[in-house]
């Protein structure tokens, strides 16, 4: 897992009832948990399955999965990603992908959206949702209450409740 935060967290915990180790990469070592650390993408892919990106995208994380780590996960490796599309130079991933250099994907996102790479269509090894991560009802029911929330604070001269800045 790519960034251990709110939803890799949520990933690992599930992953683990189904007694898959559970091994991650993040710019620093979490002292609070007992998953595998790897200090780099390129490590963690070589010694992982299933790669799965859950950090935000910065200038750091542009292109986080390239060719090398698409090399490194190998043929038998699955690349998911739910964080945002340009985590992944989707190009190297296609090629990848129909030359049967990496074994399969499962992408949300996208590098240009709404546009999603013709070749992915017709891959059996590739399932491909749009962008519906946060797609539960539950989940967009907390996302209003959360803004509403923010528009009282602020219209009540009360701190916000998720202030950006
Ligand atoms: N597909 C979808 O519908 C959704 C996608 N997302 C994406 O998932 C991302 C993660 O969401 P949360 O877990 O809630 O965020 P979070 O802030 O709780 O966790 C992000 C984690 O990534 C780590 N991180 C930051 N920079 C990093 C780097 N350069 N390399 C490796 N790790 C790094 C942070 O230390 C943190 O542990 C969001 O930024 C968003 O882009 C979020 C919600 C829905
Ligand atoms: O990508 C969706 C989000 O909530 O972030």
């Amino acid at each position: 897992i790519i960034g251990l935060g709110r939803i890799g967290m949520g990933i690992a915990k599930r992953a683990e009832a189904f007694s898959c180790p559970i091994s991650y990469y993040t710019r620093t070592e979490k002292s609070d948990v007992n998953y595998k650390y790897y200090p780099s993408v390129i490590e963690l892919a070589s010694n992982c399955q299933i790669l799965v990106v859950a950090c935000p995208l910065t200038e750091e994380t542009r292109h986080i999965i390239n060719r090398e780590v698409i090399d490194a996960l190998g043929p038998k490796g699955v690349l998911i990603n739910i964080g945002r599309g340009p985590h992944v130079d989707e190009r190297e991933l296609v090629s990848a992908l129909v030359e049967g250099r990496l074994g399969g994907a499962g992408l949300d996102v996208f590098e240009r959206e709404p546009e999603v790479p013709e070749e992915l269509f017709g891959l059996e090894n590739v399932v491909l949702t749009p962008h519906i991560g946060s797609g539960t009802v539950e989940t967009r029911m907390a996302m209003a209450d959360l803004v509403l929330g923010n528009l009282e604070a602020h219209f009540l001269n009360k701190p916000l409740l998720t202030p950006v800045v």
